[in-house]
């Protein structure tokens, strides 16, 4: 399977909105749109309003990372606003894990579930069969162009393993420096589905489709290698 590849919207350069969502239109398969309360983690970026604006220029599917202490607040907006996936972090839906999974699905929108680095596949073990989607952070949530976390390679593997021997259907995703550096490592582990901020993507050329083809080609490389070897 050719890798997906979500852009992560809050590493592109604001003032050229437009421009860059068109060059992204053609290319991407998820739309990635980080939303942070400032208390789950310190920092604020994008938010529903963000996604109702660019709705009505994207076909691409917007996939929402709620990185908040209570994703109940934001769910509903965030589903009117437009979201296709919306995915919060297991560490915050402990407590009524069941209840916000079919909530999300009543709403018509698929449902994903973000791992921190420090928190262990063992800790979704009993609602994994209902996930379209895992993402496995790669780096401490809440900035951009932090270091790779190696000791995820495992886990990823482990999510790989649990897929194939379980028929399970969620897509296995990474965020957090996905880069030329780490592509064939997280590719040769399971990863299906790359999420590019600053490291892969927006800063490796100053030109957008010229930058698309750069990651790409690294990526195709990193593919091509991992299948000789498989
Ligand atoms: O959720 C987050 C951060 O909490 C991410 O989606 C970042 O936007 C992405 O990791 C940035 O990419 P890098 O800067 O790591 O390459
Ligand atoms: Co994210």
């Amino acid at each position: 399977m050719r890798i997906q590849i979500s852009p992560s919207l809050m590493c592109m350069n604001l003032m050229e909105i437009k421009q860059q969502l068109s060059v992204l239109n053609s290319r991407a398969d998820f739309l990635h749109v980080d939303i942070m309360d400032g208390h789950y983690v310190k920092n604020i970026t994008l938010s529903p309003f963000f996604i109702e604006q660019i709705r009505p220029h994207t076909p691409v599917a917007i996939d929402v990372h709620l990185m908040v202490e209570h994703p109940n607040d934001f769910i509903e907006a965030v589903a009117k606003a437009g979201a296709d996936y919306i995915c919060p972090h297991a560490e915050t839906i402990n407590r009524d894990a069941f209840r916000v999974i079919n909530h999300i699905r009543s709403l018509g929108k698929k449902v994903g579930i973000v791992l921190n680095p420090a928190t262990p596949v063992s800790f979704i073990h009993h609602y994994i069969h209902l996930l379209d989607k895992i993402t496995v952070m790669t780096v401490d949530p809440g900035y951009a162009g932090q270091p790779f976390i190696p000791e995820m390679v495992q886990k990823i593997q482990e999510l790989k393993a649990l897929k194939l021997a379980h028929g399970h259907r969620y897509l296995i995703e990474i965020d957090g420096s996905c880069n030329q550096r780490t592509y064939s490592t997280l590719l040769d582990a399971g990863a299906e589905v790359l999420i590019v901020g600053t490291s892969g993507l927006f800063t490796i050329h100053d030109d957008l489709a010229t930058a698309w083809t750069m990651m790409r080609d690294s990526i195709d490389t990193a593919q091509g290698l991992q299948q000789e070897s498989a």
